[in-house]
């Protein structure tokens, strides 16, 4: 059994503290030494990707005792117990088994009477049938039509996860023939959202994927009925063009209003849900199921280095301790994610739950205060848009914020042209290395105006290509990062009371139960 202790309790946390100030990007990365650090600091991490840190405020001291921190703090004898089945999520008193969605890690685990990793196989080989069977037209709507698309109806961990790796992954499908179905979303209870989505359906040829873990989300049955009722209105059987992802503990789950139900459980949070049922139908529809089962693969190559207890062998440890270095010893508040990819558009919005989700805490795995930050601020929007954007404040602003890029060195669809001397490819990825050093270095000015400070840290992941692979590792790596990054902070990253509150005011809101604030806000938005 692994002790759970408070960050500000341990010695090499002491010891770090120490380190502040030590590293300037300015110098360090500047030269021979910086050309050294870009070599050498770097961690291999599955499906060709790398994980380079040499423009972060460390150096071997520093990792010294980075590596002391995570030996201190249990880290991975303590993902170890989560594999193996402990009752991590102490808040909601659940095990925590999404990376068991894609393998099995350690000894087997029995819960609800059942082998889990059994379970998440067996729902994934019942999707993979269904959708098997609606691409080879064994399943079709009552006219006897192939359904052409796929609209995933869910919000949050039902939602943004699936929808970040279907954009991710629609361009590489179309391109490597795989493409099977047009895939789209409804999240939002504004009307406009689910309207414009029907408005630009084919609802005869259209199957619904609901999907709510709990099945009492507010936002997704709302949006259930509105789909029904447009169904109707098209003169058509709901009940013939929907099927639901749920737990099997959900009132979803024993409905006969769909074609089908798949299972995920309590034991996967939505967050952490895209390699379970959530992400495995609408992927498998769009896809074809052997993409979805790469995309696995991926996953769970990059968990197997998070096994490992040498931190220049785990990059996810590696990169959790180095932001808590930057979060509680150099006091930075936030954090960007920038990939270089256009098809992860949508990945810093999914990132932005699983981090601040997860580790927007301020107490302990026990209930009792933390008195040092958690989990930072965390945005993002793909380079090199963000560059015309926001990066201003990063080069010149007043806050520091550490910068985590992502790269690839090929395009997905391959199409490209040269201007200039150089193709767009090479164009994108240019900008990424110059952003690394101009952020590390800055540049001297007599015009303070166009001065450039630098010592501004980032990492980079760099792939070959984003393919089903890549994206699975990638996934991951953020995951079990998060995941290190509370075994540090001894908070509980698994359950999610902060969203409570809202919600059930929004409900006295709508019974008009309310009094003084509350009641004035309500007549001014007319409810
Ligand atoms: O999948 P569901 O049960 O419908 O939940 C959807 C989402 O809503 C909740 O409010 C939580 O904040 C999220 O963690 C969850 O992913």
């Amino acid at each position: 059994m692994t002790n759970w202790k408070n960050l500000d309790t341990l010695d090499s946390y002491k010891a770090l503290k120490a380190c502040k100030g030590s590293v300037d990007l300015t110098t360090v990365m500047a030269g021979e030494s910086g050309a050294d650090r870009a070599k050498n600091y770097s961690v291999p991490m599955a499906e060709k990707l790398t994980y380079n840190f040499a423009a972060k405020e460390v150096d071997d001291t520093v990792l010294e005792k980075l590596a002391a921190l995570a030996k201190e703090a249990e880290l991975v004898d303590k993902f170890q117990e989560l594999y193996n089945g402990a009752v991590i999520n102490t808040g909601e008193n659940r095990l925590v088994l999404h990376q068991m969605t894609r393998g099995q890690l350690g000894e087997p685990v029995k819960a609800d009477g059942v082998d889990k990793r059994t379970f998440y196989v067996e729902q994934q080989n019942r999707i993979a049938e269904f959708a098997n069977k609606v691409h080879n037209g064994e399943i079709t709507n009552a006219a006897g039509e192939k359904f052409t698309t796929v609209v995933q109806i869910g919000i949050g961990g039902s939602d943004l996860g699936p929808r970040a790796m279907y954009l991710a992954l629609e361009n590489w499908a179309k391109k490597n023939g795989t493409f099977k179905m047009d895939a789209k979303f409804i999240s939002n209870v504004d009307p406009d959202d689910a309207a414009a989505v029907l408005a630009s359906t084919d609802v005869a040829h259209a199957i619904f994927v609901l999907v709510s873990k709990s099945g009492t989300t507010l936002e997704t049955l709302t949006n259930e009925s509105f789909v029904k009722d447009a169904l109707a209105k098209a003169g058509l059987d709901a009940s013939k063009h929907m099927i639901a992802v749920t737990s099997e503990t959900s009132p979803l789950a024993k409905s006969d209003d769909y074609l089908a139900a798949f299972f995920m459980d309590d034991y996967i949070g939505g967050r952490y849900s895209s390699t379970s049922a959530v992400g495995g139908a609408v992927l498998s529809l769009a896809f074809g199921p052997d993409v979805f089962a790469r995309f696995l693969n991926g996953a769970a190559a990059e968990d197997e280095t998070a096994k490992n207890t040498d931190i220049r062998k785990n990059p996810a440890m590696l990169d959790a301790l180095i932001g808590v270095y930057e979060r509680n010893v150099l006091g930075y508040p936030a954090t960007t994610v920038l990939p270089y990819s256009q098809a992860l558009s949508r990945f810093p919005a999914h990132l932005q739950q699983l981090d601040m989700e997860s580790n927007g805490k301020s107490v302990n795995r026990f209930g009792e205060p933390v008195d040092y930050p958690t989990g930072p601020v965390l945005f993002g929007e793909p380079g090199t848009n963000g560059q015309h954007s926001f990066y201003q404040l990063l080069h010149q602003g007043t806050d520091i914020v550490p910068l985590q890029f992502i790269a690839f060195k090929n395009s997905q669809i391959g199409t490209d042209v040269e201007i200039q001397g150089s193709t767009s490819q090479k164009k994108l990825c240019a900008n990424v290395a110059a952003q690394i050093v101009a952020f590390a270095c800055g540049k001297k000015d007599e015009n303070s105006n166009k001065n450039f400070k630098g010592g501004r840290p980032s990492s980079i992941i760099i792939g070959e290509q984003l393919d089903p692979e890549t994206l699975g590792a990638l996934l991951a790596h953020f995951e079990n990062k998060v995941m290190f990054q509370g075994f540090l902070w001894n908070i509980n990253s698994f359950d999610q009371e902060g969203v409570q509150l809202g919600k059930v005011l929004a409900k006295k809101v709508l019974a008009h139960e309310t009094d003084g604030a509350l009641k004035v806000f309500s007549d001014l938005l007319n409810i």
